[in-house]
């Protein structure tokens, strides 16, 4: 018994040695090189990843969702193969659509940033994202972004006009190296985003950007050497990786729609000063479309998280259990495109249940004998272990070539169902197929491959049948009605009301009153 102890004990603390997870190894897909490349960390067994955050000025849609959910994975499955994973995400809090936005609601850039970061963490918390280890905002970054243009501009890699600074990108002989897009084919932001606002008379080049913004009469401006100004939108990122992460990291992600020109800026801002690479695996989801078209804020195609969830998007009508919207997510390749259809999220309603309903079995209710001592507790576990371990090496090899998660998803789904099936025969038709221990371990295999997904099954806040949206949407006209008359007793009784349920009201400043879930 005691060299069984010790056995089990050197397995928790080096799980290489008595573990087939990391016998194998795993591959990604590095935008840089184009090709799937074998993963190797800077440190051993550590990794360290950023990947660019939201723009605060609106809340999150589909879109960003299926990009954080995909980091999230990645995270958590790095993390499943033993890695330490330090991840950084960033908050844009300066950007000219923030100040539109703030100009339109005659409210101040703090104001709505603040706001929409909160609601960021409401609604990505729902989906069961992972808080990341840091999220530097930019206002908390001024002093290292002035020191980088600094640094830039004494180098020879930009220069200022007029109060603004630009990036020189003739200088950098690799620029273009990340996108693959030769200088001719570069038409500034074509297929990508870009940062509006940039006064191209003053560029030497027009794929020249800006790194600094001179202050236009009103806006928030910091000091600087080159007068008052803001920090322009890429230079952000090369900061605050180099202050929060160090010079090199080892994963850097973001939307396709980010590689050019915010990924390409970042690389030519960041390498020319070390010398070094700034990220050794460069990882690109691919967008959310609606009908064929990026779901996009600018566009106005989009869906927002909470409406989703709150059963507001009108091809649903329905709340939507943040899981399956975890799983309409991962049934796709994070790099492929995604649309986002009524029949898409309805299959994703009906592979949760059935997910659901496996990670729910109670297994009490199988006349599983009890596991008496703690010699047959261990010895079952090594039964299981091995039961499983085909099952981990299938779900691994699956994650390992470039997570994977769709044949990811079809381990955990033919679980699901060896485990229903058994659960039937034991229950309805008194037979069995499965020794007990091989039941426990096929349970506990799903419910770790799960957890590698995040897919929980969450305590419902409220019996979904007992949430009736017509009546909420009464409740809310009648309010509505109430404010407009400066009856606002009888408004906050009505939010009181709904708040009693679980219901939370939120007055957006469009004079609309959205409602989600406590
Ligand atoms: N439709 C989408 N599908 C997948 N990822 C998206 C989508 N839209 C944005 N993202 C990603 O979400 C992250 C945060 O994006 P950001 O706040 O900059 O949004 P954005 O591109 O300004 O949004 P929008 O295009 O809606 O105005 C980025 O990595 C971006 O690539
Ligand atoms: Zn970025």
């Amino acid at each position: 018994m005691r060299v069984i102890i010790i056995l089990s004990i050197t397995g928790i603390l080096d799980p290489n040695l008595d573990n087939p997870k990391f016998a194998m190894s795993l591959t990604l897909y590095n935008t840089l090189t184009r090709q799937k490349e074998p993963f190797k960390t800077i440190e051993p067994g550590k990794v360290t990843m950023y990947c660019c955050g939201v723009t605060v000025y609106d809340y999150c849609h589909l879109g960003h969702a299926r990009s954080y959910i995909g980091w999230d994975v990645v995270r958590r499955y790095l993390q499943w193969r033993g890695y330490q994973v330090r991840y950084v995400q960033n908050f844009t809090d300066i950007d000219d659509k923030i100040l539109n936005r703030a100009r339109v609601e005659g409210s101040s850039m703090p104001e709505i940033a603040d706001r929409y970061i909160n609601a960021y963490f409401e609604d990505i918390r729902r989906l069961n994202v992972m808080d990341a280890d840091e999220y530097p905002r930019v206002t908390q970054h001024i002093p290292a972004i002035v020191h980088l243009i600094q640094a830039l501009e004494t180098k020879g890699y930009a220069y200022a006009v007029n109060g603004d600074v630009y990036y020189n990108v003739q200088q950098f002989s690799e620029y273009g190296k990340l996108s693959g897009r030769k200088r001719e084919q570069m038409q500034a932001g074509a297929g990508g985003r870009i940062d509006p606002g940039e006064a191209e008379d003053k560029k030497q080049d027009p794929f020249d950007f800006a790194l600094w913004k001179a202050a236009k009469p009103g806006e928030p401006a910091w000091d600087s050497l080159w007068g008052k100004g803001r920090p322009g939108w890429h230079i952000e990122c090369s900061a605050m990786i180099r202050a929060r992460l160090g010079e090199t990291i080892d994963i850097h992600g973001g939307g396709g729609d980010l590689v050019f020109p915010h990924h390409e800026n970042e690389i030519a801002q960041s390498e020319v000063l070390t010398g070094k690479p700034l990220a050794r695996y460069w990882l690109h989801n691919g967008m959310v479309r609606v009908n064929g078209e990026k779901m996009s804020k600018s566009l106005g195609n989009f869906t927002t998280i909470r409406d989703l969830l709150d059963g507001k998007w009108s091809e649903y009508p329905q709340p939507i259990d943040p899981m399956v919207v975890r799983l309409f997510v991962l049934q796709a390749h994070y790099r492929k495109p995604l649309d986002f259809t009524e029949s898409a999220i309805t299959a994703a309603v009906h592979g949760w249940q059935t997910l659901k309903d496996a990670l729910n079995l109670d297994l009490a209710k199988c006349n599983l004998s009890p596991q008496a001592t703690i010699l047959d507790e261990l010895d079952s576990q090594a039964i299981a272990k091995r039961s499983s371990e085909a099952l981990i090496a299938r779900f691994q090899a699956a994650m390992d070539d470039d997570f994977n998660t769709a044949a990811g998803l079809a381990v955990l789904f033919e679980l699901a169902k060896s485990l229903k099936r058994e659960f039937n025969q034991r229950c309805y038709q008194g037979s069995q197929e499965l020794e007990d221990v091989h039941l426990r371990a096929l349970s506990q295999t799903l419910i770790q491959f799960a957890g590698v997904l995040g897919l929980e099954v969450q305590a419902e806040t409220l019996p979904v049948p007992e949430i009736n949206v017509n009546w909420i949407e009464s409740l809310l006209q009648q309010r509505h009605q109430a404010r407009q008359e400066k009856r606002y007793a009888e408004s906050d009784r009505i939010r009181n009301e709904l708040q009693a349920v679980g219901i939370t009201l939120i007055d957006g400043s469009d004079g609309q009153t959205r409602w989600h879930r406590s």
